[in-house]
């Protein structure tokens, strides 16, 4: 079993940030799929490695490439042999992928090779539906309190699943329980290692109950009140969790995915010690008046909110860049700047003085010190993008790493 937090394992155990194990042998060809890496594809077909190689998704290189964009790719696969059929893990071929993410001319050669799609092109599939027998509400654990409802503990199917219950006053609005179920239809189709796992909608007579995986460790937000500062190896990759997280979402096709309200209580941990990104898109739903949407408190959004969305200006994907860059900052530190004062008064000073939190040497290393000031940038154009920041916390991460274990090597020579 892996331990509960990354940071604790000693150097000569730690798994090294890049991906390229998972990416050897065979499965590279997955790899430079994906990655419109003709030559690389090239290579891999050539030592033999077969066209209709599947991962445990069943996702083969032509799925990849036709999510991807990837047309020269796919036009190489088919040419070579690829099932334009082949179906993943939930019935999707490679045009449903194609479609799904906006790829028009990749859509029109694979159709023209045969390709089929039984998604249907406007497949927008309804909210998965668990009968309400299936989960004992009676048995069920209080776990937590949010803007919606409470979070309980529950088995389904004999696993521990969290249960989301969404108080009536929200979802006896007939539109906003449609946009509500709409919203989530969506999460059920996401599937990214740090994205939450939605599991799908409780039919529950009295109350809209849905259930996503349990994550044991909690919130990050629980996380730093119990440990305070983390050390710079574990927060930039916590940080790193959550912008691969966030990335995914921002490049939903054939919309961007904004959260909206990434705060450390929608950041959760699980056993293994990786964060995941939760309740995105739902902030949205009970932002008009009269759904009974309320601010978690002293610890509500606006100590994240971005000043163009306090100041109640359109905003895009760059709002989650900000409040990113607030949760790194409370990494560092062991938990918010400015305790003491009212969040809403905070966001005014952030959004009309620029005020920004401090940045001491001591505590933020200069590269992340660069990265937090272009993040909570007053002009939304300045931020990065998760993918860019992605880049730079690699860089980090790597070079923190080679610290620590140049420090752990010298230790045992001495
Ligand atoms: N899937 C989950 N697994 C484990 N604990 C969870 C899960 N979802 C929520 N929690 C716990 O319940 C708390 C409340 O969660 P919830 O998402 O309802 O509210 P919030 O994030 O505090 O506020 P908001 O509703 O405004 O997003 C979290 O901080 C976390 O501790």
């Amino acid at each position: 079993m892996e331990s509960s937090s990354r940071h604790q394992l000693p150097p000569s155990k730690q798994k090294m940030p890049s991906q390229r194990n998972e990416w050897e042998g065979p499965y590279r060809l997955l790899f430079c799929s994906s990655k419109g890496d003709k030559a690389g594809v090239m290579q891999q077909l050539m030592e033999g490695v077969d066209t209709n190689l599947a991962d445990y998704d069943k996702r083969t290189a032509l799925h990849l490439a036709s999510c991807e964009g990837c047309t020269e790719i796919v036009v190489l696969l088919l040419e070579k042999g690829a099932d334009v059929n082949f179906m993943d893990r939930w019935g999707r071929t490679p045009l449903s992928d194609a479609r799904s993410f906006g790829h028009v001319d990749i859509c029109k050669i694979l159709v023209a090779h045969g390709g089929i799609d039984p998604m249907g092109i406007e497949s927008q599939a309804p909210c998965c539906e668990i009968d309400s027998t299936e989960v004992d509400m009676n048995e069920a654990t209080l776990i937590g309190e949010g803007a919606y409802g409470e979070i309980y503990l529950v088995k389904w199917r004999g696993t521990e699943v969290a249960a989301k219950t969404i108080r009536s006053s929200i979802a006896s609005n007939k539109t906003v329980r449609d946009n509500f179920l709409k919203e989530l239809a969506l999460w059920q189709k996401l599937r990214h290692p740090n994205i939450v796992q939605f599991l799908g909608v409780l039919k529950h007579a009295d109350r809209l109950i849905f259930l996503t995986e349990y994550l044991r460790n909690g919130s990050l937000y629980d996380i730093l009140r119990k440990r305070g500062r983390l050390d710079p190896l574990t927060a930039v990759a916590y940080a790193l969790d959550i912008a691969r997280g966030m990335n995914y979402l921002h490049q939903h096709k054939p919309h961007a995915i904004i959260h909206r309200d990434l705060t450390p209580r929608n950041v959760l941990q699980n056993e293994a010690g990786r964060l995941k990104v939760t309740d995105f898109g739902l902030s949205k739903i009970t932002q008009g008046r009269d759904v009974g949407y309320k601010m978690t408190g002293g610890t509500g959004s606006y100590r994240y909110m971005a000043p163009e969305v306090y100041r109640r200006e359109s905003y895009g994907k760059k709002v989650d860049v900000f409040s990113f860059a607030l949760i790194v900052h409370e990494m560092f530190q062991g938990g918010p700047s400015n305790r003491g004062e009212e969040p809403e008064k905070l966001a005014d000073k952030r959004a009309y003085e620029d005020s920004r939190p401090h940045l001491p040497s001591i505590v933020y290393p200069e590269p992340i010190k660069k990265l937090l000031q272009d993040c909570w940038h007053k002009n939304p154009d300045r931020r990065p993008t998760f993918e860019e920041i992605i880049l730079h916390l690699e860089t980090m991460e790597g070079n923190l790493q080679q610290r620590t274990m140049g420090t752990y090597c010298r230790c045992v020579v001495l």
